[in-house]
C-alpha cells in the first residue's frame, strides 16, 4: 500500500501557517471530496498555484482505511464534526445529530462507500431551471461520471452467481478514484434481488450507472489493487500534491469568512482548528478566484459570516452586507432514513450472511484471516452492493397521481418558514413543478430499499423529500458556534403521504414476493400498527431527516429563483468567488450524493479552468 505510506512522509502540508506564499492563483475552502478533486485538477498543469485549507488534518487510520462494512469512518469521532440539530417539531422535538466529513478528504473518507449515481432526469431538471440550452443535463455530465471514477467490474464468478448486469460503456478508468466490487457476496442476496422483480413495474438495468430506476448491483469506493476505502485523499492528493510545487495544504484551520475588496473577493481569513476567538485569525490573498468546498453545512456558514446571505440574518448577527443573497442557507434537503418496516426472515437457509459478520465471532476470525492472506472475501464488502431505486408509480400504484397532482396544486410558500424571500419560494415553485413531474414519471426513484443481505433486512431511504430545511450562522456567534441547522423535517406535508405509502410497499416485497417463502415477521413498527395515523406516530418517532446527504444550501438556480451560484458556479452578486461542493445541487438526485459531487467538482474544475 506504498502509495498512502509515501504520502504520508512526503507530502507538502505546511506545518504551520508562516510556510504561505503571500498569494496563491486559486484558494480551496474545504480540502474535501470536491476540494481536492478541483486541487487536483487545477494544478496538473502547472500554471497555477493552489492552496487547500482544510478543517480537519491528514488521518490514516483503519477507520478511514478499512472497507469491512463500511461504517468505521461513522463510528470514529475524531473523523467527523457532529452538530445537534435544531429540535423537529415534525418528529416529537428530537434533535438530530448532523455528520460530516473532518479530515483531508472530507466525507469521503467517512461515507459508506455506496457509489450510485441518479437518473437521467434528476440532472435534466438542474438544467430545466436555466433552460433548454443548459449543459447541466445526463448528457452533459456524463463525461464527467467517466471522468471521474475508474470502474473495474465485478469478477465472472460474483456476476454468474449473482447475475449482475453492468455496462462499462457508462465509467471510465483513468481516474484514481476507484469503484469496484467486493470478491464475496451473501448468498440470500441473490433471492432478495430476484424478489423485486416479483414487484409489478420493477426492471434490472442495464448498469447501476445507467441513469434509470430499478433494481441493480453497484460498485463501492474501494481500491480494488490494495481493498483500502478509496477516496479524494488517495485520489487526488497523496503523492500528487508532494509532487508539484504549485499546490500547498494547510490542514488543522478552519476558515471564517472571506474578504472583498469593491466587490471582488480577495482574501480569506482563518484560524487554527481550536481556536476560539480572533487572537490568531490570518489571512491570505488569491489572485483568480476562492473556490467554497466545505460541504452543505459549511459553505453557507462561511458565505453568511462574509456578508453573502439574507439581508435579514446578516442584520441580526451584526455581520456587514455585501449581497442579499436569501437563497444561502435555505432549500436545504437531505434523504430521509428509518422510513419503512423491517422484517425477521425467519425460515433462513442461507449461510453465513451479513449478521455472521456482526455476530459470530468465529466466522469473523476467519473472515479476518482470509483477508489478512489475499484481501478477499466477506471483509471486502463494504456497505453493500444491491438494491432498488424505485418510482412513485411502482411504489404507490393506486394513488401516485393523486399525491402528484396535491403536491402540484400547493401554494408553494405555504410549508417553506414564515417570511421567506419571494426569490427563494419562485424557485421551490419551480421545482415543486418539476418534483411532480418526477413523481409521475417511471424513470424517477422515490424509494430505495438498499439490501444487508442478512436475515433481518429493511433499511429503506427516501430519495425526493418536498421538505425544505435551513442552515443559518448563529446570530450571536457567526463564526465560533456551529451553525443553526434545521431539517424541517415533514413540514411539508406531502412527504407524509409519499412515507405512508412506503409501509405498505415494504410488507408487500416481503408478504407477497418469493421473500414470502422465508416466513417473515414484522420487526417494527409490527404487523399490527396498520392504521395511517399509526404508521405516521410511528414515522415521526424513528424517522432519521438524514442519511448524510446534505444538499441544496448554496444552489445552482438562476438569481430570480433564489439560486446562491450561476451556471458556471460562480457566486452571485460578487467577483472571483464560486461553490463546487453538494451545496450547489438544487436538490436530490435519486441517489446517494458521492457519485455526483466527484462528477461536479469535476466539471467545476474545467469551469474555472475555462475562464482562468
Ligand atoms: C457518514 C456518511 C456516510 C455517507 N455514505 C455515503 C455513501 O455510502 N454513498 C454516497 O454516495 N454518499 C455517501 N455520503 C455522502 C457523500 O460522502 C457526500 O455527499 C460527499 O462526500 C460530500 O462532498 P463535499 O465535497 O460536498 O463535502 P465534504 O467531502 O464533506 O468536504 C467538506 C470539507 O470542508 C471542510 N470544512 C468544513 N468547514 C470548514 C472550514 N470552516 N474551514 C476549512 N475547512 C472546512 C471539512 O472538514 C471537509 O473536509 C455519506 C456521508 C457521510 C458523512
Amino acid at each position: 500500500y506504498s502509495r498512502t505510506a509515501r504520502s504520508v512522509t512526503h507530502s507538502t502540508i505546511l506545518d504551520r501557517a508562516d510556510g504561505l506564499l503571500p498569494e496563491y492563483d486559486y484558494i480551496i475552502v474545504g480540502g474535501g471530496t470536491a476540494g481536492l478533486t478541483v486541487a487536483d485538477r487545477l494544478t496538473e498543469d502547472g500554471k497555477h498555484s493552489v492552496l487547500v485549507l482544510e478543517r480537519g488534518v491528514f488521518q490514516n487510520s483503519s477507520s478511514v482505511t478499512r472497507v469491512a462494512g463500511g461504517f468505521w469512518g461513522l463510528v470514529d469521532p475524531t473523523l467527523t464534526f457532529n452538530i445537534t440539530s435544531v429540535p423537529q417539531t415534525g418528529l416529537n422535538d428530537r434533535s438530530i445529530a448532523v455528520i460530516g466529513g473532518q479530515i483531508l478528504g472530507g466525507s469521503s473518507g467517512v461515507n459508506g462507500m455506496q457509489v450510485l449515481r441518479g437518473q437521467k432526469e434528476d440532472y435534466n431538471r438542474w438544467g430545466s431551471y436555466f433552460g433548454k440550452k443548459s449543459e447541466w443535463s445526463w448528457e452533459g455530465l456524463l463525461p464527467y461520471f467517466q471522468k471521474a471514477w475508474n470502474f473495474h467490474p465485478p469478477s465472472a464468478e460474483l456476476v454468474s452467481q449473482f447475475d449482475i448486469k453492468y455496462d462499462t460503456r457508462y465509467w471510465g478508468s483513468t481516474s484514481n478514484v476507484h469503484a469496484s466490487f467486493p470478491s464475496f457476496s451473501w448468498p440470500v442476496l441473490k433471492m432478495e434481488m430476484a424478489a423485486f422483480g416479483d414487484i409489478p413495474g420493477v426492471e434490472y438495468p442495464s448498469d447501476s450507472g445507467s441513469g434509470e430506476t430499478g433494481a441493480y448491483w453497484h460498485p463501492a469506493s474501494v481500491d480494488p489493487a490494495t481493498v483500502l476505502r478509496s477516496f479524494a485523499r488517495p485520489g487526488h492528493w497523496d503523492g500528487i500534491e508532494a509532487a508539484r510545487s504549485n499546490y500547498h495544504t494547510l490542514t488543522g484551520q478552519k476558515v471564517l469568512k472571506v474578504s472583498f475588496r469593491g466587490n471582488r473577493a480577495t482574501e480569506v481569513v482563518f484560524v487554527p482548528g481550536d481556536a476560539t476567538d480572533l487572537t490568531q485569525a490570518r489571512s491570505v490573498k488569491a489572485k483568480k478566484e476562492i473556490i467554497m468546498a466545505a460541504g452543505s453545512i459549511h459553505t453557507p456558514q462561511i458565505l453568511q459570516a462574509s456578508g453573502i446571505g439574507p439581508k435579514k440574518l446578516l442584520k441580526e448577527a451584526g455581520v456587514p452586507l455585501v449581497v442579499d443573497s436569501p437563497g444561502v442557507g435555505s432549500n436545504f434537503q437531505d434523504q430521509p432514513f428509518t422510513v419503512a418496516p423491517s422484517f425477521n426472515l425467519t425460515t433462513f437457509p442461507f449461510h453465513p450472511d451479513f449478521y455472521d459478520m456482526l455476530l459470530n465471532q468465529t466466522f469473523i476470525a476467519e473472515a479476518q484471516a482470509q483477508f489478512d492472506a489475499n484481501r478477499t472475501g466477506p471483509m471486502s464488502i463494504a456497505s453493500g452492493n444491491s438494491g432498488s431505486w424505485l418510482s412513485l408509480q411502482v411504489v404507490a400504484p393506486k394513488s401516485w397521481k393523486d399525491i402528484a397532482k396535491r403536491y402540484e396544486a400547493q401554494d408553494p410558500a405555504a410549508y417553506l418558514p414564515k417570511g421567506t424571500d419571494k426569490a427563494v419560494v419562485a424557485g421551490y415553485k419551480a421545482q415543486q413543478k418539476a418534483l411532480a413531474n418526477s413523481m409521475r414519471s417511471k424513470n424517477s426513484a422515490v424509494y430505495n430499499f438498499f439490501l444487508r443481505g442478512g436475515y433481518e433486512e429493511g433499511s429503506v431511504v427516501y430519495l425526493h423529500p418536498t421538505s425544505r430545511g435551513t442552515v443559518h450562522i448563529n446570530a450571536a456567534d457567526p463564526f465560533f458556534s456551529p451553525p443553526k441547522v434545521d431539517y424541517r423535517a415533514l413540514s411539508n406535508p406531502t412527504d407524509l403521504e409519499v412515507l405512508l405509502e412506503f409501509t405498505p410497499f415494504t410488507r408487500k416485497y416481503f408478504l407477497e414476493t418469493r421473500m414470502k417463502t422465508l416466513d417473515p415477521v414484522e420487526l417494527s413498527p409490527g404487523a399490527d400498527v396498520t392504521a395511517p395515523e399509526e404508521i405516521e406516530a410511528w414515522l415521526r418517532s424513528v424517522m432519521n431527516p438524514s442519511c448524510f446527504h446534505p444538499v441544496g444550501t448554496a444552489a445552482m438556480m438562476p438569481k430570480h429563483l433564489g439560486g446562491v451560484v450561476d451556471e458556471d458556479l460562480l457566486v452571485y452578486g460578487v467577483k472571483g468567488l464560486s461553490v463546487v461542493d453538494a451545496s450547489v445541487m438544487p436538490d436530490l438526485p435519486g441517489s446517494y450524493t458521492q457519485q455526483t459531487v466527484y462528477a461536479v467538482a469535476e466539471k467545476a474544475a474545467d469551469l474555472i479552468k475555462g475562464r482562468a
